[in-house]
Formats: C-alpha cells, sequence, structure tokens
C-alpha cells in the first residue's frame, strides 16, 4: 500500500477559538442558543466527512485510492480538526464536568496497571492453563501461553511500569497529554495541535522490537519526530481508539487498525477501544460480539466491555505474541463491521448532513445520561462484574453518528 500524504492545519487551528466566519474571537460565555448551534455545526462537519468518505467507498471501492485523495484534501481535513478540537475544548468538556471516555481510559489503566490488575488477570490465566493442562504432581510451575509465570508474587513485582506508554490514535488534540501516568505519544493524520505527531495509521511500518531497558525506551518515545513513518513493534504498554475505527468506511481498515494495535503492544499491553452507538444496550449485542471474535483472534481477550448512552468501551489485553486468526476459515476483518457499511450510497447522500435534535429529544438524551451499566460483562468468566469505575456518559456523541 502507497503511503498517504498527511497535512498539517498550521494556521488554521488557532482559530478553534475564534468564529470561524470572521476570525473575530469568540465571546467568553456565548448564549445557549448559540453555543447549541455551533455545536450541531462543529458535529455537522465532523459526520459529513465521516458520510463522504464512506460514499466515496461505496462508489469507487478502491480503498487505497480514496484514502490518498482524502489525505490531500488539506482544507477539509484542517476543518474536521478543528471542529473535533472546538467540540472537545468548548462543548462537551463544559457538559461532560470531566467525566469521559478520556477518564474512563485513565481508570481502566490504573486499575490495571497500578492497583493489581495486571498481576490477577495473569494469575487467572495461569490458573486456567494449568486446570486444563494438569502437570505432574511436585510441579509448582504454571505454564500460560506466551508466558511463564513461575508463581503469583513474581507475576505482580515484575509489571509495575514506572510511566504508562500510550500510543493514542487518532489522537487530534493529545487528550492524554496532561495525565501524569501517562507517557503519551498522539498520533493523527491532521494533528490539531503542535503536541500530536503527524502519521497514517494505515500506512505505520512495524520494526523490530527495541531491545532496550525501560528508561531507554522512554527516551526513544520521547525523541520522536513528526512525521512518524515508522515504529518498532512492542513498544506500548496501551493503544487507544477512542472514536477512531468508525472513521473508516470498511472493516477491513478497521482490521488493519486492530492488528497494528496487536504489534505495536508488549505482551499484556492494553488496547483500549470506545466507539459510538447511541442505540439501546442490546440493539447491536450482536455486533459487538463479532468484534470481540475478530480482535480475539488476532491474539487478544476481552477483558472488560460495557455500553453507556452513547458509546461502546472496551478494553483487550494483548494475551499472545502471535495472531492467532485463521483467515482461511473465518473472515475476521468483516466481523469488524458497523451498521453504517450497509448502507447504499443513495441512503449516505440524502442523510441529513446536519441533523438537529429537538427539544424533547434533549430532554430524553438528558434523561438517559444518568443511566449507566453498573456491572459490565466479565468475558474471562462470563459473569457480571461490578465496576469500581464511576463516570457518567455526558457527552454528544449522538451527533457524531450519521
Ligand atoms: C472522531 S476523531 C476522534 C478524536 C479523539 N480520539 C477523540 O476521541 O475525541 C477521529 C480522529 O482520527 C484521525 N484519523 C483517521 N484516520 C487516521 C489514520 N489512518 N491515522 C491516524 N489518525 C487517523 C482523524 O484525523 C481524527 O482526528
Amino acid at each position: 500500500m502507497e503511503q498517504g500524504t498527511t497535512v498539517q492545519c498550521g494556521g488554521l487551528l488557532s482559530s478553534s477559538n475564534e468564529r470561524e466566519d470572521t476570525g473575530t474571537p469568540a465571546m467568553a460565555v456565548p448564549p445557549a442558543a448559540d453555543t447549541k448551534l455551533e455545536q450541531k455545526k462543529l458535529s455537522g462537519v465532523v459526520k459529513s466527512m465521516h458520510r463522504r468518505l464512506r460514499r466515496k467507498y461505496l462508489e469507487a471501492g478502491d480503498f487505497d485510492r480514496i484514502w490518498k485523495e482524502h489525505c490531500k484534501e488539506e482544507e477539509r481535513l484542517c476543518e474536521y480538526a478543528v471542529a473535533m478540537k472546538n467540540l472537545a475544548d468548548n462543548h462537551w468538556v463544559k457538559r461532560c464536568e470531566g467525566e469521559s471516555r478520556i477518564e474512563w481510559c485513565l481508570s481502566v489503566c490504573q486499575e490495571y496497571f497500578f492497583n493489581g490488575g495486571k498481576r490477577k488477570a495473569i494469575e487467572k490465566d495461569a490458573r486456567r492453563a494449568a486446570l486444563n493442562n494438569p502437570q505432574p504432581p511436585g510441579s509448582e510451575r504454571f505454564l500460560v501461553p506466551g508466558l511463564d509465570v513461575s508463581n503469583a508474587s513474581a507475576a505482580s513485582q515484575e509489571y509495575l511500569p514506572g510511566k504508562i506508554r500510550l500510543l493514542d490514535v487518532g489522537s487530534c488534540y493529545n487528550p492524554f497529554e496532561k495525565y501524569e501516568d501517562f507517557l503519551a505519544v498522539g498520533i493523527d493524520i491532521v494533528p490539531a495541535v503542535e503536541t500530536v505527531y503527524k502519521c497514517d495509521f494505515l500506512n505505520l511500518q512495524i520494526q523490530s522490537p527495541l531491545q532496550l531497558a525501560p528508561d531507554a525506551v522512554d527516551a526513544f518515545l520521547k525523541q520522536l519526530k513528526s512525521p512518524i513513518d515508522d515504529l518498532p513493534a512492542e513498544l506500548f504498554h496501551v493503544v487507544i481508539f477512542s472514536l477512531l475505527l468508525t472513521y473508516f468506511p470498511s472493516p477491513y481498515q478497521r482490521w488493519i487498525c486492530c492488528k497494528k494495535a496487536h504489534e505495536l503492544l508488549e505482551l499484556n499491553g492494553l488496547l483500549l477501544i470506545i466507539t459510538p452507538d447511541s442505540s439501546h444496550q442490546n440493539r447491536h449485542a450482536m455486533m459487538m460480539k463479532s468484534w470481540k471474535i475478530a480482535i480475539e483472534s488476532l491474539g487478544f481477550k476481552r477483558m472488560a466491555y460495557c455500553k453507556a448512552s452513547h458509546m461502546h468501551f472496551m478494553a483487550f489485553r494483548k494475551t499472545s505474541l502471535k495472531t492467532t486468526s485463521d483467515l482461511i476459515t473465518r473472515n475476521y476483518p468483516d466481523m469488524l463491521y458497523i451498521p453504517q457499511d450497509f448502507n447504499t450510497a443513495a441512503e449516505e447522500e440524502s442523510s441529513s448532513p446536519c441533523y438537529a435534535r429537538s427539544e424533547v429529544e434533549d430532554e430524553q438524551i438528558a434523561y438517559t445520561f444518568s443511566e449507566l451499566p453498573e456491572a459490565p460483562y466479565d468475558s474471562d468468566s462470563g459473569e457480571s462484574q461490578t465496576s469500581s469505575m464511576s463516570f457518567y456518559e455526558f457527552e454528544d456523541h449522538i451527533l457524531l453518528l450519521s
């Protein structure tokens, strides 16, 4: 696949706090109606970009060519980046009072890396492996595929990173940068802030792993330069896809992303996926099951899943260094579908670019914002798991869906 040309927004992005039409600074506290109107406009920019890409893909079918053209649409991409950053800075943050997908990622990582979650997961694997492959009497070693754990305390001591090395793909405005626990690397085809590196993840080349001590790996990450065209394998503890996968018009690109995430994660690293869906919890249960099967086939195991009002939250743990997928018997890439994949070009064409909700719909949505599942499904045990993470979903992702 030929590398797509990526662009940088430069001056355009400094206008994110200014009105687009006049260039004059926005009022400190704009009236509510103005704010709503602006939010609708910004959401319209984001939605219509996704729709446009899908329509082009439906019409032409040749994703590589479409993607190359897409990455050259500098003005449109910059408008998208400005809109996305503006939504995050000036609309969603105010409404969600700091409780959001970013906080969810932080909680999962802290629980897993600093509060024993990783040790428990490894121990559980070891117990399961011991049950499935009983060792001769007297043996104290549990054999786990891809891992040799002699005992629980060794596992707990071994895996405490200083800072969690995190790759945020489609980072846009680098939301993880501010957290002390992370050494965050944000990448995007169109960075909305200078600290995000320009990189097309679909075309990122993966090199052999670095054979360095953790400090040296951190130093390597701190000296990265834009644009990033390649990265060593097994470099990160966490890879984040927050609202990334629905950007792509076909399941195959989503699959490529998950495959690359697997390569870039160290063993027992986490892939966190947040994907928008404003429908009822069970409406797309089959789709999420399908995603689980596809992603697990790459050498992951789903560790946590929950559905909030407007999003699915998933945490996958890399449990095997090898991709285990058998592409002959099952078409795993196609299993990463989303409902919009089944739209026809005419449907994409006819859907309104600026759907505006009524006041009644707004109230209904406000009511459902307080509804959160208290017991995310734990696919390891097949049981519901009580979450210690409390967060409320206030973000208006219904406007990101089209
Ligand atoms: C809907 S935005 C999500 C932004 C942010 N992660 C969030 O949760 O608010 C999707 C982002 O993915 C970026 N993106 C799309 N394709 C990409 C690719 N191949 N490589 C890197 N970034 C990509 C877009 O430029 C955009 O900034």
